[in-house]
């Protein structure tokens, strides 16, 4: 049988000590330094639980070689490949990556449409019809890509104008690195800032019904500069979009209601009306068949 001790308070103390002790000795520093890891990965545990409050899907298009892989390959894992690396096959084909919006998680489902389809319209159909915005994505070194990018909102424009659907853009000018007094930089940057955000300005949005303009971004998928801004600012504006229709969906209802109860209402009111009517015929035809009846005598 195995004695159990009660331990004095000083002998605990005295055991706690050497326990410290045995540890291993620690500079405050490293204390604080083990502390705030311990604290991280408890962060990154309690998060990893957390479920998404929801998920966007959104569509990413633009020229050839404007940089959408790139684009996501920076959202996805916070990396660039070099300028003259292929692409990342990963993240070719688009990627799902979690953003925080007013301290919620949601899932990004982002998808690449590849160029080659770009001119394939049930391709693009079929895209829109899967994804609730679309970012739009152009080279600031080559201005063809920025008036494919425009043609591509008209194409949206047209396509949804026939339905009600709600549905965003954004225009994202990427390769904004170097800076504005970086003359290589200057040489090849051939679309402005003010460009960019003129065009965005004039892209019209298929609203259905609310009034919106384009959201325009310079980022950079080599520095990672505004990278980390598209698809947060994305999802607020498709959340928006969603109350916006919620709200619609709602005054629809009630103006559905609303019209139902007229006619009950007025279906009421004419019940008592017909009810005379009907006593009327009756009254006007009895005469007639009591003459009949008479003229059987
Ligand atoms: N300097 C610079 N180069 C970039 C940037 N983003 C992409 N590139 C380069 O541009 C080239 C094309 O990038 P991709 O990401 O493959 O472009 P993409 O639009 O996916 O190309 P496709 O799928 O062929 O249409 C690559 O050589 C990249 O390294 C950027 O922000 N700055």
């Amino acid at each position: 049988m195995v004695n159990s001790r009660i331990w004095t308070a000083e002998e605990a103390k005295y055991l706690k000590a050497i326990l410290q002790w045995q540890e291993s000795p620690r500079s405050d520093d490293e204390k604080k330094k083990r502390q705030a890891s311990v604290e991280e990965a408890e962060r990154k545990r309690q998060k990893q639980q957390q479920q998404p409050t929801g998920e966007f899907r959104v569509l990413v298009i633009g020229a050839r070689g404007s940089g959408k892989t790139s684009i996501l390959t920076r959202f996805g894992q916070g990396t660039f490949r070099g300028e003259d690396e292929p692409p990342d096959p990963f993240y070719e084909r688009g990627c799902r990556h979690p953003v925080e919006i007013d301290g919620q998680t949601y899932v990004v489902d982002a998808l690449e449409m590849p160029s080659k389809h770009l001119l394939s319209n049930p391709m693009l159909e079929q895209a829109l019809n899967i994804t609730e915005a679309a970012v739009l994505v152009y080279d600031v070194r080559d201005p063809a890509s920025l008036r494919l990018a425009e043609g591509i909102a008209d194409f949206v424009n047209e396509n949804l104008a026939r339905t009600t659907r709600q549905y965003t853009l954004m225009l994202v000018g990427n390769k904004s690195d170097g800076s504005d007094d970086d003359s290589e930089h200057q040489q090849q940057r051939a679309v402005s800032t003010s460009q960019g955000a003129e065009t965005a300005a004039k892209l019209k949005i298929p609203s259905g019904g609310a009034a919106r303009t384009c959201t325009f971004m310079e980022v950079s998928a080599k520095t990672g500069a505004n990278v980390d801004k598209v698809f947060p600012q994305l999802g607020r504006e498709i959340l928006e979009l969603r109350r916006f229709a919620q709200q619609q969906r709602r005054r629809e209802q009630a103006d559905r209601t609303m019209r139902l109860l007229q006619q009950q209402q007025a279906q009421r009111t004419a019940a008592p009306l017909k009810k005379k009517l009907g006593l009327w015929k009756t009254l006007t035809s009895m005469p007639f068949r009591r003459r009949q009846s008479e003229s059987a005598y």
